[in-house]
């Protein structure tokens, strides 16, 4: 039976850092705040939403919510994030996925500020990534899984890793940092043939695609670790992308959804937005 890879031991150690920061700024009259941009409704982004909102509360980081309608005009969205960018009271910029089909994730992408890029969306900070240099900002989600790897003390040089999903605000990019901590990784998505023919030989597999209950325990080898960040919902719950009860039966320790990969999401999220206001107001 594996072991539960909580999420909250790990958020709550980078909450309390980002505690400690934010009262220092508050001291120097800098008020860290995010902005957070939602276009359309859709259920995972709006989950996101809330719970940032409240651990920003937590941390004492104000939040701002801009929320347009599914048919906004990319111009509009633009606009709104220029705007954004030249807010000397605004930190932190989050720009809610997915966005519209007919968006350009790359065209907005390229409109933030790349100091206030707590998403790490921009294509600067996302090539940082590859260049590998350290205290950036960096996508929350791939850095999440990053925390709770060290967190739980579970090594990664010369491993197998499998990620699926390779979308930029996710999936690549982790392939990209777990590369730099000298894992052997494999990026899969829709067009990969054989799924399985990886995931069964990967010490650790990630899943990030928003498939409720995509992976299965033949999918994985025995002690495997199994990363859910998968976050979607079944008959009105949050679930993951990994069958949780069938694979924590085979593997050596999984992530639970809801308590896993996304509490801590939220807290890397909280403290890339007080690394951005420190930058911000010693400058
Ligand atoms: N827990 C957390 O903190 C977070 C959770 N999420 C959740 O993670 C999931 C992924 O998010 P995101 O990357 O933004 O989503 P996207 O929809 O942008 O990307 C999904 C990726 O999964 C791949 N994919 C979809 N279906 C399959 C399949 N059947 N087999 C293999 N690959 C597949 C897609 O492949 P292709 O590129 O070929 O289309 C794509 O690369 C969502 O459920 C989201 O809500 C996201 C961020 C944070
Ligand atoms: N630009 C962008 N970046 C993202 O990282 C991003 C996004 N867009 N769009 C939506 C998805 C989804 N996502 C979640 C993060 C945390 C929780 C989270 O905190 N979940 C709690 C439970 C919350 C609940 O029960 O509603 C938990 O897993 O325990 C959920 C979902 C980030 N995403």
């Amino acid at each position: 039976m594996a072991i539960e890879l909580s999420g909250k031991p790990v958020a709550e150690k980078l909450l309390e850092q980002t505690l400690k920061t934010v009262e220092d700024l508050k001291k120097t009259d800098c008020f860290p705040t995010l902005a957070i941009i939602r276009v359309g409704n859709e259920q995972s982004s709006i989950s996101y939403e809330n719970a940032a909102i409240k651990t920003m509360q937590r941390v004492g980081i104000a939040v701002e919510s801009m929320v347009f309608d599914e048919a906004a005009s990319l111009e509009t969205v633009i606009q709104s994030i220029r705007d954004l960018n030249q807010n000397k009271n605004v930190h932190g910029i989050l720009v809610m996925q997915p966005l519209p089909e007919t968006f350009s994730r790359y065209k907005v992408a390229r409109c933030v500020d790349p100091t206030k890029d707590i998403d790490g969306i921009t294509p600067l900070n996302l090539g940082l990534i590859v260049a590998e240099a350290t205290h950036t900002l960096v996508p929350s989600t791939p850095k999440a899984v990053m925390a709770l790897l060290e967190y739980y003390d579970i090594s990664l040089e010369g491993k197998e890793v499998c990620v699926i999903g390779s979308s930029s605000v996710v999936g690549k990019p982790l392939t990209l940092m777990l590369l730099n901590a000298e894992a052997t990784v494999s990026n899969l998505h829709v067009k990969t043939k054989d799924i399985k023919l990886y995931t069964q030989k990967a010490d650790i597999v990630i899943s990030a695609t928003g498939v409720v209950e995509l992976l299965k325990a033949e999918d994985i080898k025995d002690d495997a670790v199994v990363i859910d960040v998968g976050f979607g919902y079944k008959d009105g719950k949050p679930v993951g992308d990994v069958r949780y009860k069938e694979v924590s039966d085979k593997a050596s320790a999984v992530t639970p959804v809801p308590g896993g990969i996304g509490v801590i999401t939220t807290a890397v999220l909280a403290f890339q937005v007080a690394q951005a206001s420190w930058k911000q107001c010693s400058d």
